[in-house]
C-alpha cells in the first residue's frame, strides 16, 4: 500500500579482499548482528499489521451486520415478553406467536420486558417503539362535545340540511329509518376545497346529535410499520364503540385512500392494508350501532373507487367555495362578536372576496380587528378589511411568487 512505511534496507556484506581474517570475520558478525536487528524490526512491523488487519476486519463485520439490518425493510410490531440468556422471546403482534430471538447489539441495553419493538422478517429486534397508548392516544382528538353549532356554518345549508339528514336523523330516529324500512347512508364523504367547513360540519353534526366526536386524521393513518395503520383502525372504531353515539371523523382520507399505484414499494402495501382494514370495518358496520362515519377530502378526483360502493362511503356531499351570500353570511358571524363601526356593510366587502374560502374571510376578519388595534381604536371600519384584504392579498402573491421561484 502506498502509505505504508518504507521497508528497512536489507543488509548487504561488504568483504575486500585486502581483509585480513579476523577483519573479515568480524565484518561477517556485524552483518549477522545487523540481519538479526532487520529480523526484529520486520517482525515488529508484521504484529502491526496484523493487528491492524484484526481492527479492519471487526469493522467489516459491524458494517455487514448494519447492513443486513438496513436490508430488511418489512418490520413487524412485537412485545418483548422476556429477556434471557439465551436471547430475547418476543410475542407478534396480531398472530401472538412466541418467538425466541436476538436483538440488534446497540439495543442490548435498551431492552425491557413489555417493550413494544419492531422486528424484521428473521424476527431479530430491530428497533424500541415508543409506549404503544401514546401513540395512539395522539393519533385521534376525542371530543365528548365540539363547541361548534349549525348556526356558526355560513354559506352552506343545503350540505348543513344534507348532513343533518344522512347522520343526525339516523342516530336520532332509527325507528323511523326501520319503520320506513330504508338504510341510512353508511359513511357520509364530505369533498371540496381546502377551509369551506368540512370539519365544522363534522363537529357542528356531532354535537347537535349529542355524540362523541372523534377525528383521525388519514395522514396519521400512513404508519412505517406493518399493521400499525389497521390496527389504529380497528382502534378507532373499538373506540367508537365504547364512546356510543359517536361521529368518527377521518379528514384528509386520500391519504389512506388513493387509487392504486403500479408501484409495489411495501409503504404502498402497508397503505393498501390500511384501507383493507377501514373498508371491512365499515362492510361490518351494520351491527354497530349508533355510529355513524364521516370523511372529508380536498382531492375527490384521487380517491379509489372502492371506498365509494354501496355500504361504504355512499353519500357524497360537495363542500364548495362560497358564492358572494354565502361570503357575506361567513364574514356577518366572525364578526358578530367585533365592535364593528355602525355603516359597514359587510355585503358590500364580501363583493370583493371572490375566490376566498370560509377560513380566509376568518383570517380577514381577524386581520380587519389588527388594523383597528394597530391604529389605537376599539371600533372595526370598513376601511380595516380593505386594507385586511390587500394585506392578505399581498402575502398570497409573495406565496406564489416563492412557489413559482421554487419550482
Ligand atoms: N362555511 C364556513 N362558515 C364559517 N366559518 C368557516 C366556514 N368554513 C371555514 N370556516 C372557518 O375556517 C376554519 C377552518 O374550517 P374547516 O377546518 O372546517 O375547513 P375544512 O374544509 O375542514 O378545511 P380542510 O380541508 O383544510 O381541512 C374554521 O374554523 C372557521 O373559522
Amino acid at each position: 500500500m502506498s502509505h505504508s512505511p518504507s521497508l528497512p534496507d536489507r543488509p548487504r556484506l561488504e568483504l575486500d579482499p585486502e581483509m585480513s581474517e579476523t577483519e573479515r570475520l568480524e565484518a561477517i558478525r556485524q552483518h549477522y548482528r545487523r540481519i538479526l536487528q532487520v529480523n526484529n524490526e520486520l517482525e515488529d512491523r508484521l504484529d502491526d499489521a496484523q493487528n491492524r488487519r484484526g481492527e479492519l476486519k471487526t469493522d467489516v463485520d459491524d458494517l455487514k451486520n448494519e447492513n443486513e439490518v438496513l436490508k430488511t425493510s418489512s418490520l413487524y410490531i412485537a412485545s418483548i415478553e422476556e429477556i434471557t440468556d439465551d436471547g430475547v422471546v418476543i410475542k407478534q403482534h396480531g398472530n401472538n406467536q412466541e418467538v425466541l430471538t436476538q436483538a440488534a447489539t446497540r439495543l442490548d441495553e435498551d431492552l425491557r420486558p413489555g417493550d413494544r419493538v419492531a422486528i424484521n422478517d428473521s424476527f431479530a429486534v430491530q428497533q424500541v417503539l415508543d409506549d404503544e397508548t401514546d401513540s395512539r392516544a395522539q393519533a385521534m382528538e376525542v371530543t365528548e362535545s365540539p363547541d361548534v353549532e349549525y348556526a356558526d356554518i355560513g354559506g352552506i345549508d343545503d350540505q348543513i340540511r344534507e348532513v343533518r339528514e344522512a347522520v343526525e336523523d339516523p342516530l336520532e330516529n332509527p325507528e323511523q329509518f326501520e319503520a320506513v324500512g330504508v338504510e341510512p347512508p353508511s359513511g357520509v364523504l364530505l369533498h371540496g376545497p381546502p377551509g369551506t367547513g368540512k370539519t365544522m360540519l363534522a363537529k357542528a353534526v356531532a354535537n347537535e346529535s349529542d355524540a362523541t366526536f372523534i377525528k383521525m386524521a388519514g395522514s396519521e393513518l400512513v404508519r412505517k410499520f406493518i399493521g400499525e395503520g389497521s390496527r389504529l383502525v380497528r382502534d378507532l372504531f373499538e373506540l367508537a364503540a365504547e364512546r356510543e353515539p359517536a361521529v368518527i371523523f377521518i379528514d384528509e382520507i386520500d391519504a389512506v385512500a388513493a387509487k392504486r399505484t403500479d408501484s409495489k414499494t411495501s409503504g404502498d402495501a402497508e397503505v393498501q392494508r390500511t384501507m383493507m382494514q377501514l373498508l371491512s370495518e365499515m362492510d361490518g358496520f351494520d351491527e354497530r350501532g349508533e355510529i355513524r362515519i364521516m370523511a372529508a377530502t380536498n382531492r375527490f378526483d384521487m380517491l379509489d373507487e372502492a371506498i365509494l360502493r354501496p355500504g361504504r362511503f355512499d353519500r357524497l356531499i360537495e363542500v364548495p367555495e362560497p358564492d358572494t351570500e354565502g361570503r357575506a353570511r361567513i364574514l356577518d358571524i366572525h364578526t358578530q362578536d367585533m365592535n364593528v363601526a355602525e355603516g359597514t356593510d359587510v355585503s358590500e366587502i364580501a363583493v370583493d372576496l371572490e375566490g376566498y374560502s370560509g377560513a380566509d374571510i376568518a383570517s380577514l376578519a381577524t386581520e380587519a380587528g389588527m388594523f383597528a388595534i394597530r391604529d389605537g381604536r376599539t371600533e372595526v371600519t370598513q376601511g380595516d378589511f380593505e386594507a385586511a384584504r390587500e394585506k392578505l392579498q399581498d402575502a398570497e402573491q409573495t406565496e406564489e411568487r416563492v412557489i413559482n421561484y421554487q419550482y
